[in-house]
């Protein structure tokens, strides 16, 4: 039988619905930490509660300490790694183990829409499913994954898209990469290559902008006076902004500032394709750094980790074409 570290960090999986109030919130004994028989008979498992957190109350620092206890756990004798997570930063926590985690074993994060009193409560399921997935040979060397509501997916890909429904987690540039059911964990994908990066802190103040129409310079000239190492901007359409935000840009560029621009489109990649005032090549004439495809969030993660190598600007593009 295989062995799987499994650390709880709390979310709505570990959460308790209050039947007065209809309140939902973190519950000192959350029931996943207790192993059942259905859990021992797929595994050994050792467990964790690395910490009890709502997700939003996850910081990089947070995503950092997993990253090295599964680093160090993995020295040991662990096949695979799953991990519970409110689902609201989920993504950002799976994406930056993904680029930081340095062992080829299978790690697999899950967590929940309702919590674990509800009525259709989807924690004990997507746990066994994750538990499933990380001990199938053929999840490893795909990178993190994701599992929630029998769908397997990447951690570069996946994002939360719905506020409640079970079948939130989708990945829109190119679908899951398998499935679970009753009887089978199933891939039908290989992702490309994973970028890894070494990183022993994350100090770096990386700043996440949407653009809108009629969006102008005020917003970057106070991000100017403010202390800040990188910048990503969710651009408009292919990657192109309001012409008033230029000059706001300009001295963000003149302090050294990276920008990485995505598109705030749920789907495509940013490109420099129109000519105009604030289009995208006048954007990638100025430096800016464009994205393959990562949403805006995922791309602040991976600028967090890759400042932690190089600020150097060709590099980093170099690196934000992967
Ligand atoms: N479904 C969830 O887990 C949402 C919760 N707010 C969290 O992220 O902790």
């Amino acid at each position: 039988m295989k062995t799987v570290y499994i650390i709880h960090t709390g979310g709505t999986i570990s959460m308790k619905e209050d039947k007065q109030t209809g309140a939902v919130a973190p519950d000192s004994q959350n029931p996943l930490v207790y192993t059942t028989p259905s859990i021992t008979a797929l595994a050994n498992v050792i467990v964790e509660e690395a910490f009890h957190l709502p997700s939003p109350h996850i910081t990089p620092n947070e995503m950092l300490l997993l990253s090295k206890k599964i680093e160090e756990k993995a020295k040991q004798q662990i096949d695979a790694v799953v991990i519970t997570h409110g689902t609201d930063t989920l993504e950002e926590t799976a994406y930056f183990l993904d680029l930081t985690v340095h062992a080829d074993i299978p790690i697999v994060l899950t967590g929940a829409m309702r919590s674990s009193n509800e009525i259709g409560s989807d924690g004990p399921h997507n746990f066994i499913s994750s538990l499933r997935v990380a001990i199938s040979d053929e999840a490893k060397g795909k990178g993190v994954l994701v599992v929630m509501n029998d769908e397997i997916h990447t951690a570069k890909n996946v994002t939360k898209t719905h506020t409640s429904n079970v079948a939130t987690f989708q990945s829109p540039q190119y679908g899951p990469i398998g499935i679970v059911t009753k009887q089978h964990v199933l891939f039908h994908h290989m992702p490309t290559a994973r970028d890894l990066y070494t990183v022993h802190k994350v100090n770096k103040q990386v700043l996440l902008l949407k653009a809108y129409a009629g969006m102008d310079e005020q917003i970057f000239n106070a991000i100017c006076d403010m202390n800040v190492d990188g910048l990503v901007i969710e651009a408009l359409g292919q990657g192109n902004l309001p012409p008033r935000t230029l000059e706001g840009i300009r001295g963000l560029l003149d302090k050294h500032i990276p920008i990485v621009l995505v598109s705030r489109c749920f789907n495509g990649i940013a490109q420099d394709v129109y000519g105009y005032e604030g289009g995208g090549k006048q954007l990638k004439d100025l430096g800016l750094i464009f994205s393959n495809g990562l949403s805006g969030q995922k791309a602040r993660i991976k600028l967090l980790t890759a400042l932690e190598q190089t600020s150097d600007r060709s590099t980093l593009q170099t690196m934000f074409l992967k």
